[in-house]
């Protein structure tokens, strides 16, 4: 079956550069695909080519198998079937909430139930004849959404929908959100450049920088096989070693990895996250045997200790005398800076990148 939404080298020319370098991407019917990355990096220029709103300069835009804008169509944004949701929920302050959510309907009674059960689904039973104004940030997001719901776009395309909303609100509204829209089966394209948000959302996230897509996979997927140094650090903070290729190996204070397909004398990142990186108390400080999956142990002196809350993060000082590691540890756990302890990593959880000079980045 051909994906709902498919776009192919998208290029958007904007202030003397492509903010929007060549995008391919289809969304398939039914799934969340979360557009992610740093503020400017060109999605909300994306999306709203794709809404229609704004045109592309090259590439074509495919809703539902049909062309909406190539080099000569222009299918405008009312007119391609889209559900649009964007920050400002731009409810009409002089229609009741049950108007709004009619506001793209035709005036019938298939649309007051219509109305009623999209009320119901984003529980806001009874708030029908209140006005946008009595309403709190999150009841007006839910209006927004039952009525970009109310005329079953097969699509929604959503612009950081969630940004406006109370912090200790934001996680319960965004699960009601995703389950109203996989109640109607509606595919969606959704804007953020919050990793969080977009692993807690999405079918599949499209990690974009600068103007194009540099990895689109499952949130499992893009978190534990990233595409580059810049790519794992985007979701956690991570742990970077330098090295150096010399026969397909690489030398940290953790043992030799490969580094396949690199050049001798290439250098390298050798990357992980702290919460790989397991503190070990066993043998009277003699350290803990190599295993297959931790490989080498390696000795630390601890810099600093900081208490997270439900988490420590431990930071350390290899004894190669210039590698530094930071460990997160469950719970509360604060060694004195000075404290010498080994520490292990999960090999299966590091990733070896060639390292980008500044130049090439
Ligand atoms: N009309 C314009 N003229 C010149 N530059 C523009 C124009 N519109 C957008 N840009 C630039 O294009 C880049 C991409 O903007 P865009 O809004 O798509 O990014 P974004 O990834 O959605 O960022 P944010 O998360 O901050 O909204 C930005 O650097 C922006 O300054």
């Amino acid at each position: 079956m051909a994906p709902l939404l498919h776009v192919e080298g998208l290029v958007r020319h904007l202030g003397g550069r492509n903010v929007v370098d060549n995008i391919s991407l289809s969304v398939p019917a039914g799934q969340v695909t979360c557009l992610l990355g740093p503020s400017g990096c060109g999605k909300s220029t994306t999306l709203r080519i794709i809404a229609g709103v704004d045109r592309q300069d090259a590439g074509v835009v495919r809703l539902n198998g049909q062309i909406v804008s190539d080099d000569t169509r222009h299918v405008p944004a009312e007119r391609r079937g889209v559900g649009l949701m964007f920050q400002d929920f731009a409810l009409f302050p002089h229609l009741t909430v049950a108007q709004n959510i009619a506001f793209g309907l035709p005036k019938d009674a298939t649309s007051t139930v219509r109305v009623q059960d999209l009320l119901n689904r984003v529980d806001l039973a009874g708030y029908g004849e209140k006005h946008p104004h009595e309403l709190s940030g999150g009841e007006q997001q839910r209006v927004a959404l039952a009525r970009a719901l109310a005329p079953r776009p097969k699509i929604m395309l959503m612009d950081e929908p969630f940004s406006g909303l109370d912090n200790r609100l934001r996680d319960e509204i965004r699960d009601a959100t995703l389950s109203v829209l996989k109640q109607e089966g509606t595919a969606v394209l959704l804007v953020t450049h919050e990793p969080d948000e977009a692993m807690r959302m999405a079918d599949e996230i499209a990690l974009m920088r600068d103007g194009r897509i540099v990895q689109q996979a499952a949130p499992y997927n893009i978190y534990n096989a990233p595409a580059d140094c810049a790519a794992a650090g985007f979701f956690s903070d991570i742990n970077i070693l330098n090295g150096e290729v010399h026969g397909a190996l690489t030398e940290t204070p953790f043992g030799q990895f490969l580094a396949p397909g690199l050049s001798e004398g290439a250098e390298v990142d050798i990357v992980f996250r702290p919460q790989h990186v397991r503190i070990d108390f066993d043998r009277n400080g003699q350290g803990p045997h190599p295993t297959a999956a931790e490989g080498t142990p390696a000795r630390g002196t601890v810099l600093r200790a900081r208490f997270m809350g439900k988490e420590s993060l431990v930071e350390f000082l290899m004894d190669d005398g210039t590698s530094r590691v930071t460990a997160t540890v469950p719970a509360v756990f604060l060694p004195k800076p000075g404290t010498i302890l080994w520490l292990s990593i999960r090999r299966d959880r590091c990733f070896v990148f060639p390292r980008k000079t500044s130049a090439a980045a």
